[in-house]
């Protein structure tokens, strides 16, 4: 990566994280429930959430709803450079604290998503993410579509949506963006 594009996605990546924190903080109740209605037009199909944390969308109470209907997971790290690895997930489950803070279900029960809620810093209208900076969700999306149809879904607060985002070319797109407000379908 050149340093410019660095330098222009840490500038994006802290401009977005405050965004995200404003808009937790005023966060409405039922904001998943646009993932809830997405969801439920996928019921059975394997879906990935995520444990929410710093001030991340709680994406919890639509997963609960897909976890009557077929198997949810949530993200493992396996180590720097590889791709995520999914454990499923149920309501109640025992977790522990994970390499990056997010929890973990003890048992590890794998699951291949086909459908993945894509946590997220930044998103803007073609699509594209920023995340953390680990390139976790682009490695594993990478591995996934190379196998077969999956759905990349970014969910997040409306605030975090961004003009424009650097992108390089490992950068893996959404399908989709969900909001607290609405389903975006990406313009490319
Ligand atoms: N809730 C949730 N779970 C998740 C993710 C996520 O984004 N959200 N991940 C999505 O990938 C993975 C965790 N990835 C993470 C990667 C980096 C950092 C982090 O704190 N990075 C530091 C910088 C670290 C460094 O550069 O050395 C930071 O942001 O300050 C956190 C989580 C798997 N589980
Ligand atoms: N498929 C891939 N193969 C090899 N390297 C990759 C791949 N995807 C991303 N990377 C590398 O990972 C690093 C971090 O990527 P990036 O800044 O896009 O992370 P991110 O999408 O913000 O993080 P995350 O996906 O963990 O939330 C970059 O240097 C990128 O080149």
């Amino acid at each position: 990566m050149s340093g410019d594009l660095a330098e222009a996605k840490a500038a994006a990546r802290r401009a977005a994280a405050e965004r995200r924190a404003r808009a937790h903080d005023s966060r409405p109740p039922g904001a998943a429930g646009r993932l809830s209605e997405l969801l439920a037009g996928y019921r059975g199909v394997p879906v990935s959430g995520y444990m929410p944390i710093r001030t991340e969308i709680d994406p919890l109470p639509a997963m609960a709803e897909a976890s009557a209907h077929g198997p949810v997971a949530v993200p493992v790290i396996r180590g720097r450079g590889r791709p995520l690895d999914f454990a499923r997930w149920q309501p109640g489950c025992a977790l522990v604290p994970g390499p990056f803070g997010a929890p973990v279900p003890t048992q590890h029960e794998p699951v291949v998503p086909e459908i993945l809620i894509v946590p997220l810093l930044a998103f803007d209208r073609r699509g594209h993410r920023l995340g953390y900076g680990g390139g976790f969700y682009d490695r594993t999306l990478a591995g996934l579509r190379a196998r077969g149809p999956v759905l990349a879904v970014g969910f997040a607060f409306a605030a975090q949506e961004a003009d424009e985002i650097p992108v390089e070319p490992t950068d893996a797109p959404l399908d989709l963006v969900v909001t607290e407000h609405e389903i975006l379908t990406p313009v490319r």
